[in-house]
């Protein structure tokens, strides 16, 4: 694993999008499969990307997933999908035929769950079976939860659909949810992690053992960096 230090939550989005663009260009014929996490901490990236970044980035050759999605509506302050549409998708001019939303506004969360599956398994190229996105983008609560896998929704990083439905434990509220199967097979991981509200999850990724779901996942992928703006000493 290696870890991308950096002072401020924006110095971090900044060589995050770096790094991104950096790897596209390496590979300038290829088609880059991404999937998106959502949350708070990715919002300050979008914003960020739509405004100082619009031009360098080669936006046709993306097509955009997400990691996993709030069962709430577009519109819903909580949708990761809605957030990243109104801060970037929108302001860049991403064509529609390019974003592969999951729907937060469903009436069966396992439904969802089985036709994003269904599509993200055959649309995203396959590596032993299983479609492997080029870069999976990973963002961690500060209980150790990733994607929307929540300690003790550890049976979530075994299982071999690629998404299911899961719950907030802390409001109930459904959730759709990229599994084990898919974070294993990614290209490459990385975890965007800041504010010091976060230092024991990074430290627990950095130094410590399987404590949580993201620090399992940074433990047992491939390909992992995290991108921070917490400094762990040692
Ligand atoms: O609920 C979620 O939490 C994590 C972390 O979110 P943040 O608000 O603390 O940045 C996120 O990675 C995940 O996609 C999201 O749905």
């Amino acid at each position: 694993m290696k870890s991308y230090v950096y002072p401020a939550a924006t110095s971090t989005a900044r060589a995050l999008i770096r790094y991104i663009i950096d790897m596209m260009n390496r590979e300038p014929e290829r088609i880059f499969y991404l999937a998106f996490s959502g949350g708070t901490t990715p919002s300050l990236m979008f914003d960020i990307w739509a405004h100082e970044f619009r031009e360098e980035t080669p936006w046709m050759r993306m097509r955009i997933f997400w990691v996993d999605e709030r069962c709430v509506s577009v519109s819903d302050s909580d949708s990761n999908y809605g957030t990243m549409l109104r801060l970037l998708l929108q302001e860049v001019g991403m064509p529609d035929e390019y974003v592969y939303p999951i729907h937060g506004d469903c009436r069966s969360p396992a439904q969802e769950a089985k036709r994003y599956s269904d599509l993200v398994s055959s649309t995203v190229p396959l590596r032993r079976g299983f479609p492997t996105f080029d870069i999976v983008l990973l963002g961690a609560g500060d209980d150790g939860h990733t994607s929307s896998i929540f300690p003790g929704q550890e049976y979530l990083l075994s299982s071999f659909h690629p998404y299911e439905k899961s719950i907030n434990p802390y409001n109930g509220q459904p959730r759709i949810a990229m599994t084990g199967c898919l974070l294993f097979s990614a290209r490459k991981l990385i975890f965007l992690i800041t504010g010091k509200n976060k230092t024991e999850v990074v430290y627990d990724i950095l130094k410590s053992g399987d404590t949580g779901p993201a620090a399992y996942v940074a433990h047992h992928a491939a390909d992992v960096d995290i991108f921070t703006d917490i400094e762990i000493d040692g």
